[in-house]
C-alpha cells in the first residue's frame, strides 16, 4: 500500500532525474499552475545556469531542424553555426522578455501633482508573430494623464518596458493590451493611452505578400475613455 496518494498532475509535474532543462522549467511552471504562453515571461521560473543549459537544448534541437530540412551543416560552412546563432537569438535576443526579468524602472512621486497629458513615442516596435515566427515591425505611442497620486517613470523606461513586451512571439492585439497592464499597474495615472501601428512580415515576405497593409490598434483606459476631448488631443498630436 502507497504511504500517500499522489495527484496526476503533481506526477505529471515532475521530471524524471534525466529531464532536459525546458522539461524541468515546464514542470515547475505546471507546479505552480502558471501559464507559460508564447507571450508570457517565466524569469522567476529559471535558476541559476538554466538559461545557458537552455540555450544548448534549443541549439541541438535546431541542428535537428536543419539536418530535416536536409542542409548539409557539417559542409556548408555558411550554416555550421546557424543552430546556435538561432538559439542565442531566441533566447539572448528576439525573445528575450519571455526569459529576462522586467527591467529596473525608478518610480517617482509625482511631487508637483502634474495633471497634464504626457505623450512618449514613437517608440520602435520589435516583435514576432506567434503563428510564423515572422517579424513584427512597428511604433507604438503612449499617453499618460497622472493624477497627484501617480507614480512617474523616466521617459527612457517606457522604451525598456515596451522593448521588454515586444520580444516575445505574440499577437499585436495581446501586446497593446499587455504594454497598456504593464504601464498601469506602474503609474497608475488617470488616463492611459497605447496606440501601436506595425508591419506583419508573415504577410509580407510570405503567405499573402501584401506588402501595403499593417495593423493598427489601440488601447484606452480611464479618461481616456470618458473624455473625447483628451482622446481627440492625443490622436491629434500623435498623428503629427
Ligand atoms: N489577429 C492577428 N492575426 C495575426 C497577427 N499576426 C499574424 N496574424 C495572422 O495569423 C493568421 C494565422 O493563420 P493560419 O491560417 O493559421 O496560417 P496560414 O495558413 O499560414 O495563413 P496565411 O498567412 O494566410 O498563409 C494569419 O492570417 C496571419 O496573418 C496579429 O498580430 N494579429
Amino acid at each position: 500500500m502507497p504511504v500517500h496518494s499522489v495527484d496526476t498532475t503533481e506526477r505529471r509535474s515532475r521530471p524524471t532525474p534525466d529531464a532536459s532543462v525546458s522539461e524541468r522549467i515546464r514542470a515547475r511552471l505546471t507546479a505552480a499552475n502558471v501559464r507559460f504562453n508564447a507571450n508570457d515571461n517565466i524569469a522567476a521560473f529559471l535558476n541559476e545556469g538554466e538559461l545557458d543549459a537552455l540555450r544548448d537544448e534549443v541549439a541541438e534541437l535546431m541542428q535537428g531542424v536543419l539536418r530535416a530540412l536536409v542542409i548539409d551543416t557539417s559542409r556548408d560552412h555558411n550554416t555550421t553555426d546557424t543552430p546556435r546563432r538561432v538559439a542565442k537569438m531566441f533566447i539572448d535576443e528576439v525573445f528575450a522578455g519571455r526569459y529576462q526579468a522586467a527591467p529596473d524602472v525608478t518610480a517617482f512621486p509625482n511631487v508637483s501633482r502634474l495633471n497634464e497629458l504626457m505623450i512618449i513615442g514613437p517608440i520602435t516596435v520589435r516583435s514576432a508573430c506567434s503563428h510564423h515566427l515572422c517579424p513584427i515591425m512597428g511604433r507604438v505611442w503612449v499617453g499618460v494623464l497622472p493624477s497627484a497620486e501617480s507614480e512617474l517613470i523616466g521617459l527612457s523606461k517606457y522604451t525598456r518596458l515596451c522593448d521588454w513586451i515586444m520580444s516575445r512571439p505574440q499577437i499585436q492585439e495581446e501586446a497593446v493590451v499587455m504594454l497598456a497592464n504593464e504601464l498601469e499597474t506602474r503609474i497608475h495615472p488617470d488616463g492611459l493611452a497605447v496606440v501601436m501601428e506595425a508591419d506583419h512580415f508573415c504577410m509580407h515576405w510570405r503567405g499573402v505578400k501584401d506588402n501595403q497593409s499593417m495593423m493598427a490598434n489601440s488601447v484606452m483606459r480611464g479618461a481616456f475613455l470618458s473624455n473625447a476631448d483628451l482622446r481627440r488631443e492625443f490622436l491629434s498630436l500623435i498623428k503629427r
